[in-house]
């Protein structure tokens, strides 16, 4: 089984040496190029594939989407072909806007104990609105950019390289089509495809500095992507979890959750494996929350889900919650311990997912080294 095969179909920017950036899509273990496909008049839009980002192609919106994936499909045994391991591969998408929630139940109730130990785990707003924060598009780097350790304030006269380095497991939704006050129905027609996202954080940073705003330069210094995005139509819907108490109108109906299973590794060990299917909040209720105020949404925004945790330890999407705040570290293949990362420690976090007609899809990896 490919996880790759003709029904996933991905779209990412490549490079080959001392050559431009240009789309492609993969399949299997090699790259077609759409550039050239263009250029060769094999398949028509309108420039969109002659491009060093996904953005024109993203905001031609569904019908064009949905016409360019199908000749792709089509053609895809004739178009030019390039290994994966001769390609360089890029950010996909130029980041307009990066907006960040918090929509597991079990992340919300494990990091409000472990930050809060005196109030209840959820906030009583928890469960009527996707909680989020906008985050720092700038700084929104591909799979496999170096993790500079942040340093910063960890307490009153404290200054210096954060201890409590950790990776927050999430999954992406690029928007291409912008827009204000959407409604729930509207996610297809303006959600391009999904990518995963690691929000690294430094937990001693953060929980000095974010009452009352939230967080700010304890997450704000590196956020990684994976650099294949996975168009939409790829996923099977499945159903949400039920929500109680009900949501406000403008968040219904919920829409679909995706079928998507993480996989995180700490230099090579398996350590948890997150299910985002479980969200409490979808998607479509995210997007449609986001813009309810009039906020416009913008080709290239990118919305997380939040960190993916599901209810057993084992499937942590934070090494805060694995390790509950370094007191119960994990142990590694390599037979060390670790509660936070240290300087050489790599985390890769990749995914497979339900696909369409009863498929099993890619979504690939999203990996990161952390360096002093
Ligand atoms: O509860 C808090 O104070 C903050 C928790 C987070 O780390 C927020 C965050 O990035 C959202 C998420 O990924 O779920
Ligand atoms: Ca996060
Ligand atoms: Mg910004």
């Amino acid at each position: 089984m490919t996880l790759f095969g003709p029904e996933t179909l991905p779209y990412g920017v490549f490079s080959t040496p001392g050559g431009a950036r240009r789309i492609g899509v993969r399949l299997g273990d090699a790259v077609l190029d759409l550039a050239r496909a263009e250029a060769d008049d094999l398949i028509l839009a309108g420039g969109a594939l002659r491009q060093p980002s996904l953005n024109v192609l993203m905001a031609l919106g569904r019908p064009q989407w949905t016409a360019i994936r199908a000749r792709v499909a089509e053609l895809a045994p004739d178009l030019p072909a390039i290994p994966l391991a001769d390609v360089e591969l890029h950010l996909p998408f130029e980041v307009a806007d990066y907006t960040d929630f918090y929509s597991s139940e079990h992340h919300a109730t494990n990091v409000g104990r472990i930050l809060r130990p005196d109030r209840p785990g959820l906030q009583p707003n928890w469960k009527h609105l996707p909680i989020g924060y906008h985050g720092r598009a700038a700084t929104v780097v591909v799979s496999g950019t170096p993790i500079a350790r942040p340093a910063g304030q960890l307490g009153p006269g404290e200054y210096g390289p954060s201890r409590r380095l950790d990776i927050e497991a999430e999954v992406g939704f690029v928007v291409g089509v912008p827009g204000r006050r959407l409604r729930t129905a509207d996610l297809a027609e303006h959600v391009f495809g999904v990518v995963l996202v690691n929000d690294w954080s430094a937990r001693d940073i953060q929980a000095y500095e974010y009452q009352p705003l939230g967080p700010f330069l304890g997450k704000s210094f590196a956020t990684s992507v994976s650099p294949w995005v996975v168009p939409l139509e790829a996923f099977a819907p499945v159903e949400p979890p039920a929500q109680d108490p009900a949501p406000h109108d403008y968040l219904l109906p919920p829409g679909p959750a995706l079928d998507i299973r993480l996989r995180v590794e700490w230099n090579g060990t398996e350590v948890s494996s997150p299910p985002y299917a479980q969200m409490y909040w979808t998607p479509a209720q995210q997007l449609a929350h986001l813009t309810s105020n009039g906020a416009l949404v913008r080709t290239g925004d990118l919305f997380a889900s939040g960190t993916v945790s599901g209810p057993e330890r084992s499937q942590a999407g934070s090494f805060l919650e694995l390790t509950w705040n370094g007191a119960e570290p994990v142990r590694l293949a390599d037979g060390t311990t670790r509660g936070f990362l240290l300087d050489g420690d790599t985390v890769t976090i990749s995914a497979t997912a339900a696909g369409a007609g009863g498929t099993t899809i890619g979504l690939g990896s999203v990996t990161g080294t952390v360096c002093p």
